[in-house]
């Protein structure tokens, strides 16, 4: 199944009246109706389809709201119902348990806008808009900025609260301003130097600011034909040095100095380390990859051991770049 086929599933449109709710039970499975939108919230929904990696358990509730109105109404119906929620952009960047997670899953892969503003050479995006069409839309109109996040398969979300980077570029480098919807429903518009940006890091991580937007600032006006001779070459280092072939999450580790995390595993002599169906990459180590039917129990141990090795090793903790939610255990 992939993530769009799954999101379709959860966020089917139907065909009612607005405050209308119900429910329909299945089995163990209900859907809801969202008040006042014409999203559903279902239960148990499997969450290894709304992630990169391909593993994870059931969300308690989900939902994949279309527009602001419906993201607001998810907040305010966990609220209602005591739920924690969790959000989700295109899960590329997570290691979700095969217990699953409990509460209210939100997955934000539905809020889709971009606008390219000629005049200021902003381009304002919704959180959902994968990044990877982002780069080669900005390529394709002739503006720079962006050609360093090619190959990066998450949000836009995703991509500012993480501070996505490569190629000695990140989001911090580009981003004007974010909107985030606060749990009181309200929005507030924070500016870059309110972000508290560093390597991977924001003060958005682990807050409960939910990002709807963010706006850019590119340069427009160069040839086409060049940012995207630039964006194709930053595409090709990718796939000639990272396993793009696997499901992953990208690097696992942060990198610590002075040496790069992909280094310290190698050196420790850990590629084609594997527990179960995870494996230590060999084109890069800071990779650990999905062989096929992993779990996230596996996966979770591969980073375990690799962090002890090299504690071992080097004296150094590699601190995971990657976002382990849930509870992880042998057995759910
Ligand atoms: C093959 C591969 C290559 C990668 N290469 C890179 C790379 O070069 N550089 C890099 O930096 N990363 C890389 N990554 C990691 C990942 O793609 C990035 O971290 C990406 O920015 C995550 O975006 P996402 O939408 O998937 O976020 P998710 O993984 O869904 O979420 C990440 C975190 O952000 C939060 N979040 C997501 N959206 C929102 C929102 N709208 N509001 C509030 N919180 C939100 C989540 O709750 C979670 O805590 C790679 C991953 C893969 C699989
Ligand atoms: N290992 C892993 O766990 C995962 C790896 N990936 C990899 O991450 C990368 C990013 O994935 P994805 O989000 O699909 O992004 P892609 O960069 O493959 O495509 C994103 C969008 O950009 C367009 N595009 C792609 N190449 C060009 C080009 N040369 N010129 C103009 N437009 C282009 C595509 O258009 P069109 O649809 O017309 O091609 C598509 O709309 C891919 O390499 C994918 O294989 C993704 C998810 C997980
Ligand atoms: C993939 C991610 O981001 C990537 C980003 O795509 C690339 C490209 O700019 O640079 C970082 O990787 P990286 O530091 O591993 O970059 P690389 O150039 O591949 O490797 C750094 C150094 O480690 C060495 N290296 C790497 C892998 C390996 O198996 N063995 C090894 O010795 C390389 O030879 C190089 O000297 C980001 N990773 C981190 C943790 O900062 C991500 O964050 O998920």
């Amino acid at each position: 199944m992939t993530i769009s086929q799954a999101v379709a599933n959860v966020c089917k449109v139907p065909n009612i009246n607005d405050n209308r709710q119900l429910t329909a039970n299945s089995g163990e499975r209900q859907e809801i109706y969202l008040p006042g939108t014409d999203c559903v919230i279902k239960s148990q929904v499997s969450l290894a389809g709304y992630t990169s990696y391909r593993v994870g358990g059931p969300a308690q509730w989900c939902v994949a709201p279309r527009n602001l109105e419906a993201l607001q109404a998810s907040i305010q119906y966990a609220q209602t119902q005591e739920l924690s929620v969790t959000v989700l952009g295109a899960g590329s960047n997570l290691l979700i348990s095969d217990c699953g997670i409990p509460g209210l899953v939100i997955v934000t892969r539905h809020l889709r806008h971009n606008n390219f503003d000629l005049e200021t050479g902003q381009v304002t995006v919704a959180a959902g808009e994968p990044l990877p069409g982002l780069v080669w839309a900005a390529a394709a109109h002739g503006w720079q900025g962006l050609e360093w996040a090619v190959g990066i398969p998450g949000t836009v979300g995703g991509a500012v609260v993480m501070n996505a980077g490569a190629h000695s570029s990140c989001i911090a480098d580009i981003l004007s301003s974010v909107e985030v919807l606060l749990p009181d429903g309200s929005l507030e518009t924070l500016t870059r130097e309110q972000l508290g940006y560093s390597y991977r890091t924001s003060i958005l991580q682990g807050s409960k600011k939910i990002v709807t937007k963010a706006t850019f600032q590119l340069q427009p006006g160069a040839a086409p034909e060049h940012v995207l001779a630039v964006t194709k070459q930053h595409k090709q280092h990718r796939l000639n040095t990272q396993p793009y072939h696997l499901p992953s999450c990208g690097s696992v580790f942060r990198n610590p100095k002075p040496h790069a995390a992909g280094w310290l595993i190698e050196q420790s002599g850990l590629k084609g380390y594997q527990i179960g169906k995870a494996q230590v990459a060999q084109r890069h180590a800071n990779f650990i990859v999905n062989c096929g039917g992993a779990s996230a129990w596996d996966i979770f141990n591969v980073i375990r051991h690799v962090q002890q090795e090299v504690q071992e090793r080097w004296a150094i903790v590699l601190e995971p770049e990657v976002k382990m939610i849930g509870e992880f255990q042998a057995a759910c």
